[in-house]
């Protein structure tokens, strides 16, 4: 992402808007692994604007553009990173799959040791256990069945669940332990569904015999990560009305979540005909413990919303946020400092005190290479006068237009020299 920053500030509180959000970037990124090994008998349609599809969509048809040796660079994309990895080593490519530097920090050892388990050859073209990766010719299933621990990160189990129709003699996924990210191994089994591919869960194993997909399209729904950024927003304006056309209750997508969640803040969901509407109303907080397993991309979102509108409140399920675009624990911590509030762990429960919260006349947030840092933190334009928001390109992420759309309520965004 090239550095610059980017200064918010909001003329008003009073916030009316329709947001059109772009697509679900793990709905798309799932769909177009699921389209590429279809040989495009699945067709996709909304797929998601976000960087991290965008350099999926192109990779893969790099990859199946048969050339001899093909180095692909993911950047920051950790689904692609994973998907990528499955996908190329069932399929025999010799490809040498990398990233950002932090990519190249990012595990993903536990993968790698299932898909060799499995037949695949793969090396590591740094250092063990992480990015890059160098997938080879010569698959050859010696198994079935494979055990990978659930708790670390769901995408190792998504990118196995999407190859196992190909496998010759199909996969039978033995899931140790605690399942972290339940929903997005919950799409992935949906999505399978929808294009024809059945599976059974025999306690914890799942279990997706070889077969073949149906032709059909898959429609992508729109991004509810992208829309938690809205609910923060909804929160921390005085008055409120926000419209998300095409956002459904019963989504695929585990992060709808926010819709409940975010009740605790006082905002409301309504569901229309073509989408939701969101409002804020008065509402008495209540301190709870939110635990996030099932949602870790809406971490950062809430726990700053809380942390703006002054509450204390509790939070689990927070361990996998230091694998993620950077360590998230230790970037919260840093930045909620800068408004006096605290946010401390107490074993695997963390606690945050927002009993010192100040409102500077000005406040400058560093993003450390995360999109979610940027948009988490955007919503304090709306109680701090001036928001500077360091290398705000980094949103492109997963949310191109997000800083288009702060302009749409109002949040006027100078760029620094
Ligand atoms: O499968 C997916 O699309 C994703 C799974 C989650 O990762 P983990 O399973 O590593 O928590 C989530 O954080 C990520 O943004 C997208
Ligand atoms: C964790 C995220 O993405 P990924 O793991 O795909 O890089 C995210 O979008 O918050």
């Amino acid at each position: 992402m090239s550095g610059g920053n980017l200064v918010l500030s909001a003329g008003k509180r009073d916030i009316h808007a329709e947001i059109r959000l772009t697509g679900s970037k793990s709905e798309s990124n799932r769909a177009l692994v699921l389209e590429a090994l279809s040989d495009g008998g699945v067709k996709v349609e909304n797929l998601s604007e976000a960087a991290d599809t965008v350099t999926l969509n192109k990779i893969l048809r790099s990859l199946v553009a048969e050339t001899p040796i093909t180095i692909v660079d993911v950047g920051p994309a950790g689904t692609a990173m994973r998907f990528l990895t499955a996908f190329a080593a069932v399929k025999g490519i010799e490809a040498i799959i990398t990233g950002t530097a932090r990519m190249k920090q990012r595990p993903i050892g536990l993968l790698v040791d299932a898909l060799r388990t499995l037949g695949a050859s793969i090396t590591y073209a740094e250092a063990d256990g992480f990015p890059p990766v160098n997938t080879h010719p010569g698959f050859r299933q010696q198994t079935r069945v494979v055990s990978i621990k659930g708790d670390i990160s769901s995408q190792y189990i998504t990118a196995l669940l999407l190859v196992a129709p190909v496998l010759p003699q199909g996969l039978e996924l033995e899931i140790e332990g605690e399942l972290t990210s339940r929903p997005y191994v919950e799409m992935t089994l949906s999505m399978l569904s929808q294009v024809g591919i059945s599976h059974e869960w025999n306690g914890d194993r799942i279990v997706i015999p070889r077969q073949p997909f149906i032709i059909t399209t898959l429609t992508v729904e729109p991004d509810w990560s992208a829309a938690s950024y809205w609910y923060a927003m909804a929160a921390l304006a005085e008055t409120s009305a926000i419209s998300l056309p095409n956002l459904r209750k019963y989504s695929l997508q585990g992060d709808s979540r926010i819709a409940e969640i975010m009740a605790n803040f006082g905002v409301t969901s309504t569901f229309v005909g073509n989408g939701l509407e969101i409002k804020k109303e008065p509402k008495t907080f209540v301190p709870k413990l939110f635990d996030l397993k099932d949602c870790p991309d809406l971490a950062q979102t809430v726990i700053v919303c809380c942390a703006a509108l002054g509450h204390n409140a509790s939070f689990t399920g927070l361990e996998t946020l230091k694998i993620k675009e950077t360590d998230r624990i230790q970037a919260l911590q840093n930045e909620l400092a800068k408004f006096g509030v605290k946010f401390t762990a107490d074993g695997t429960t963390y606690h945050l005190d927002s009993s010192e919260r100040f409102f500077p006349e000005k406040i400058r947030i560093s993003t450390y290479e995360d999109h979610r840092m940027a948009m988490a933190f955007a919503p304090l334009a709306l109680v701090i006068k001036e928001v500077e928001i360091e290398d705000y390109l980094v949103v492109e992420k997963s949310y191109p237009d997000f800083w288009t759309h702060l302009a749409q309520i109002g949040i006027i965004s100078t760029e620094q020299a």
